[in-house]
């Protein structure tokens, strides 16, 4: 089980060792230069050493920024903060009349998440040094590109990071990840940081929260990727229309030099119109004309595939992942053209993608193997459209087989895609095992029954031959999976990835899909692959 650390503690991790001093005054002229109205209540020569939105991790000598949330205005938090050590505040209006009894120094300003990311810069030094960045948005394939991004990074001689999902990476140390993109702060003290062990290169995802919280708001991405837009957090966004607005803010000049765009999908065309960093389309279609670069000749081998890149200018590269699913290799090319939009030249890349084969590379729970007979895969598809393509990519040729998936859906969270998934899930799988996934705050039964009344009702009006059955807790459901299954069969056990914890009303209950397949396995008299080439401990460890 991974350590859990106190906010104080995994704060640490993302700060510069060396601290440098900013006074509230050199912030005030900031603000004032870039046309933000902005005062100080108290002592403009007030100096900080870090700034920090979330008063339990308030380190000595920070800024505390006092924004509004959706729960809370953080000024309610402000003597928590003060107790521990914050040299000032940043908050707004509303901050100020609670917060003005504490004494301590105010920024004021009218939207305090507007000017956080840049006042981040400022404290950490970040506007000047800063790795290289390469960020990726999207539905599907953010984390699995970035891990391809870093590892063809480090073949070419590159020190580098990674921020995401699963973890973030500081070269060879892990920082725990509690979001998939953390809030500005903390990415400006943790590229400092970077900075500082000699990281010169880093792939982030950028989710979009991110961009709606404006919590990358002071980087500057040098080569910026969409993988594909569909059905997800129509919780926070309300329609597709505005997902995809959000999202495009990362491909404009000014937060993105460049951009290299997926265009398999509608939005992703969209996307390249209206981007307005220097453009790159990429399309899997090789009859695609309208995309710059298109993929061609994909072969089969091993459990992934070969295949070729082909540019505007006759450029070709020749490429292979051993990651299984056709989704791969898109992921794949994507990760190699953006780092060949940073300026690589196309020789020296293709030499590191031969002598090292770079995009192999293990990412925890996805696509994860944990046996071959039956074959037992692990993966994150947790949204309709990852569901269908990681289902119908495990399917074994061997006639008579079956596909067995195990799922549920995320409580608390757009509740739109529960029948969506439970309807693909009875279209591709033969057996589909509707249990929880993080019910979170919400209650499990009605999630299943979304789910069940998506699968039962796509069976009745398509006549299909699949059966959906109603399986918990999960632990349950995996194991029924693996007793109803012959060697010849596919599980796929979704939704769930890398996770180690279960969300059920508040509290983290231990779980863990890779090692209760495992066990089940065992428990059937089947063999899983053991903890050489499937090991999934790096980030166990972090
Ligand atoms: C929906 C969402 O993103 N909410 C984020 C938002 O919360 P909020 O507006 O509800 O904040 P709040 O609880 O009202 O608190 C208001 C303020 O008081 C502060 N506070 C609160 C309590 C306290 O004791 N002390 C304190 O200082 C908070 O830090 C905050 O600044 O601001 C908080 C402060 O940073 C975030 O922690 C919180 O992320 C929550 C934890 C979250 O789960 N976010 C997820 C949905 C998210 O962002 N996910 C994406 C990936 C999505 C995907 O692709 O699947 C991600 O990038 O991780
Ligand atoms: N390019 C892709 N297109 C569609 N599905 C994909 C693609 N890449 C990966 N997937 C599927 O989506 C799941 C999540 O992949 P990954 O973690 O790489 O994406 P992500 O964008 O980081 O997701 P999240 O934001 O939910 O963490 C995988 O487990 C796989 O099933």
């Amino acid at each position: 089980m991974p350590e859990v650390l106190t906010p104080r503690a995994a704060e640490q991790l993302l700060r510069p060792h060396r601290k440098s001093a900013t006074a509230l005054g050199a912030m005030l002229e900031y603000l004032h230069e870039t046309g933000r109205g902005a005062n100080i209540i108290g002592d403009g020569q007030r100096q900080v050493t870090g700034i920090c939105l979330d008063s339990r991790a308030v380190l000595p000598g920070d800024l505390y920024v006092a924004a509004p949330g959706a729960k809370f205005h953080g000024a309610q938090f402000a003597a928590a903060a003060m107790q521990a050590g914050a040299a000032a505040i940043l908050t707004d209006m509303e901050g100020e009349a609670t917060a003005s009894a504490l004494g301590l120094p105010m920024v004021l300003v009218q939207d305090v998440r507007e000017v956080v990311g840049e006042l981040s810069a400022l404290i950490y030094g970040t506007d000047v040094n800063c790795p290289e960045l390469f960020a990726l948005t999207g539905t599907n394939g953010k984390t699995t590109t970035t891990y391809m991004i870093r590892s063809v990074l480090r073949a070419l001689g590159r020190e580098t990071g990674l921020v995401g999902t699963i973890e973030i990476a500081a070269g060879d140390t892990p920082i725990p990840s509690i979001l998939t993109t953390p809030e500005a702060p903390q990415l400006h003290g943790l590229m400092a940081r970077m900075g500082e062990m000699g990281v010169n290169a880093a792939a982030m995802e950028v989710s979009s929260h991110s961009l709606s919280y404006k919590r990358v708001d002071g980087l500057r991405f040098a080569v910026a990727g969409f993988t594909n837009l569909t059905q997800d957090h129509l919780d926070l966004h309300g329609s597709m229309e505005d997902y995809f607005e959000t999202k495009a803010a990362l491909f404009d000049l000014e937060r993105s030099d460049r951009a290299v765009i997926t265009i398999d999908d509608r939005w992703g065309v969209a996307m390249a119109e209206q981007a307005t960093a220097a453009v790159w389309t990429l399309a899997s279609d090789a009859a695609n004309v309208d995309a710059d670069w298109v993929i061609t000749n994909i072969a089969p081998l091993g459990l992934g595939h070969s295949f070729e890149l082909h540019g505007p200018k006759s450029q070709v590269l020749r490429l292979n992942t051993g990651l299984p699913g056709d989704f791969n290799v898109s992921n794949a090319a994507l990760a190699v053209l953006m780092v060949l939009a940073s300026d690589v030249p196309l020789a020296e890349l293709q030499a590191a993608l031969d002598a090292s084969n770079p995009l192999t590379v293990e990412v925890p729970g996805r696509m994860q193997v944990i046996a071959e007979r039956p074959a037992a895969i692990v993966d994150f598809a947790h949204n309709a459209d990852a569901l269908a393509r990681a289902l119908g990519s495990v399917r074994s040729p061997v006639p008579g087989s079956r596909v067995i998936v195990v799922f549920g859906a995320t409580g608390e969270r757009d509740a739109t895609k529960r029948p969506i998934m439970g309807a693909v899930a009875a279209t591709h799988a033969d057996v589909v095992i509707v249990t929880d996934d993080d019910p979170h705050g919400e209650e499990a039964a009605p999630i299943r029954a979304a789910i069940l009344a998506g699968a039962r009702g796509e069976i009745a009006a398509k006549g299909l031959s699949s059966q959906a059955l109603e399986v918990y807790p999960r632990a349950e459901a995996i194991a029924a999976a693996v007793a109803m299954a012959t060697e010849d069969d596919t599980i796929l056990v979704a939704g769930r990835g890398h996770e180690v914890f279960q969300e059920v009303m508040g509290i983290n209950l231990e779980l863990d899909d890779r090692e209760e397949l495992r066990r089940a396995l065992l428990l059937n008299g089947f063999r899983p692959l053991g903890q050489g080439a499937d090991s999934f401990d790096s980030k166990d460890e972090g």
